[in-house]
């Protein structure tokens, strides 16, 4: 069994946030821990409180699972100021943390800021030049390189300008762009790109989040960087398509779809 942890705030819905991020561990057959940045009190239709936690329990919680379990591989999800930014870093580079796939969480679906505005600088700072893999969407590559992105060319160059930021890998994520869904993987050298059918529903609540964790797993499972994206965009391919209606906005991704139609429990 491979070990993957998640560095990341609680979602009370379940779509997002931690909670979607075990799923996504379970779902692809790896054991799930998870250090809690912040809680948020969150639906399908919006974020309606944040309660960050204090550093030291952001790095007590790191560093018992460190102190004691093997970690295959850790995603960095919303981390909402400089200060558990900061603690997160010095805590992974302790550990010799291996396997960093950093989601740069900005502002949610619904709109809410979930970092900081003046905590952007050390996201790039702190965390970028720690990551195995970065995983912006168009938003928040737009934000990174201080530019706008509208086609898949933009998307190419703006890995290029995140890739001169630190980080080993960079995937631009194409979900916020109209036609199919591209994903852009930049190494250094070699452009690669992703691309699924664009899925016709709202139910996309936690769509990057549960990709960033897809491609943890597989690292975590020996997958080199470009098949743990591939195997991440089917996993997350299938689950969008499978997502789920709940709730009055945004619903969530089905994570066990996979699972189920391989025991026979679902008929269609
Ligand atoms: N409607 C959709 N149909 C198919 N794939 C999608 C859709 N929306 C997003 N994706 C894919 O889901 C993953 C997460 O992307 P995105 O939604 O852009 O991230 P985020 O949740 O960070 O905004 C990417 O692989 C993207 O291409
Ligand atoms: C705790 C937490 N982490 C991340 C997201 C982003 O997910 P989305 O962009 O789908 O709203 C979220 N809404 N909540």
């Amino acid at each position: 069994m491979k070990n993957v942890l998640t560095i990341a705030g609680s979602d009370s819905c379940g779509g997002a946030g931690i909670q979607a991020d075990l799923k996504t561990f379970s779902a692809l057959g790896t054991y799930g821990m998870s250090a809690i940045t912040a809680v948020t009190a969150q639906n399908t239709t919006g974020v309606f409180m944040v309660k960050e936690l204090d550093v030291e329990t952001v790095a007590a919680q790191i560093n018992c699972i460190y102190d004691d379990i093997e970690v295959h591989a850790v995603k960095i999800g919303m981390v909402s100021s400089s200060e558990i930014i900061e603690t997160i870093g010095r805590c992974l580079m302790e550990k010799g943390a291996r396997n960093i796939v950093v989601d740069p969480v900005m502002v949610s679906k619904s709109k809410y800021k979930l970092l900081r505005p003046e905590a952007c600088a050390a996201l790039v700072k702190v965390l970028l030049p720690l990551a195995d893999v970065v995983t912006p969407n168009i938003p928040e590559a737009e934000e990174l390189i201080k530019g706008s992105i509208g086609t898949v060319e933009d998307m190419k160059q703006a890995a290029r300008e995140i890739y001169d930021m630190g980080p080993k890998n960079v995937i631009i994520k194409g979900g916020h762009l109209a036609g199919d869904a591209v994903d852009v993987l930049y190494d250094g050298r070699r452009m690669v790109l992703f691309e699924g059918p664009r899925i016709a529903t709202r139910n996309t609540h936690g769509t990057g989040c549960t990709f960033s964790s897809a491609i943890a797993a597989y690292l975590a499972r020996g997958y080199a960087m470009k098949e743990a994206v591939g195997a991440a965009k089917e996993y997350i391919t299938t689950a969008i398509a499978h997502s789920l209606a709940l709730g009055r906005g945004a619903g969530p991704t089905h994570h066990f779809y996979s699972l189920y139609k391989k025991a026979g429990l679902i008929h269609e």
